[in-house]
């Protein structure tokens, strides 16, 4: 569902994506691992179009998505569920969920209101609200609700868009510990078929939701498997994830 094959990008001499290639099957649940600065972030940036590589090709549903600009990956299938906000701070939960829903349902609005006339938007807002347990706030303004709801929410507004790919960088920094396990409950509700990629620092969260893990070292992927593989690993517990459970 998501390929790179050979994927390389250097900011003048810092070599910070290293022949990357990966494979997600449709519906296949996979975390990218890996130290501060070794390139998470900025592999993301280049899934998602916002940094061109500078060799290598990025696949979607097989087809070569590599030269698409941000909103037409977007538009084939491609969502992010942002670190930083992205929410509109003076609408409604609602409101937020229907504007990227009218997007995807190719809804034309003079006005944002008109999202929600739409059976279609009132559809995926319902269904997306139920999946990410928004229902309680669904009228709250954004600026009313907690900081663990706006990560929820913007959680739905990528679901909102019906990607086939959703990329979730750090869903749960910054929320504590219960939120963090609210979140591992939200991922197990959405739907099996999504193909979803995380970068996760919380080990346990990352062990518990992947199917598969990715670990990144100077842009270089060291180890590509599955969990308990991952944690049997030595060199990784040595060099990963050793010093992160001790912290
Ligand atoms: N636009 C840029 N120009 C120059 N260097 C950059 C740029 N963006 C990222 N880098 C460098 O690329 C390296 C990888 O950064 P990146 O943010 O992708 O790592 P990361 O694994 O996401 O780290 P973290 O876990 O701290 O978020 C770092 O050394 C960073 O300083």
């Amino acid at each position: 569902m998501l390929e790179t094959r050979n994927l390389d990008k250097s900011f003048g001499a810092i070599h910070v994506t290293r022949n990357v290639s990966l494979k997600l099957e449709r519906g296949e649940r996979r975390v990218i691992l890996g130290p501060n600065g070794a390139g998470k972030t900025t592999l993301f940036n280049q899934l998602v179009g916002e940094i061109v590589p500078d060799k290598g090709q990025i696949l979607l549903a097989g087809e070569d998505v590599t030269a698409l600009p941000v909103a037409k990956r977007a538009r084939r299938g491609l969502s992010r569920s942002y670190q930083k906000n992205t929410l509109f701070d003076g609408l409604t939960v609602e409101e937020n969920l229907a504007l990227a829903a009218s997007v995807h349902a190719g809804v034309s609005m003079t006005l944002w209101r008109d999202a929600l006339q739409s059976v279609q938007v009132r559809a995926i807002v319902e269904e997306v609200a139920n999946q990410v347990n928004l229902m309680p706030y669904i009228h709250a303004k954004v600026s009313e609700i907690s900081y663990g709801v706006r990560r929820q929410l913007e959680v739905g507004v990528a679901l909102a868009t019906k990607p086939l790919v959703l990329l979730m960088d750090e869903p749960t920094s910054g929320v504590g510990p219960e939120m963090a396990k609210g979140f591992h409950d939200l991922l197990a509700g959405l739907p099996r078929d999504l193909t979803i990629l995380i970068i996760e620092h919380d080990m346990d969260l990352a062990f518990a939701v992947a199917d598969t893990i990715t670990v990144l070292n100077y842009g270089e992927v060291v180890f590509d498997g599955l969990p308990e593989d991952a944690r049997g690993s030595k060199l990784l517990r040595d060099i990963y994830l050793g010093a992160w459970e001790d912290a």
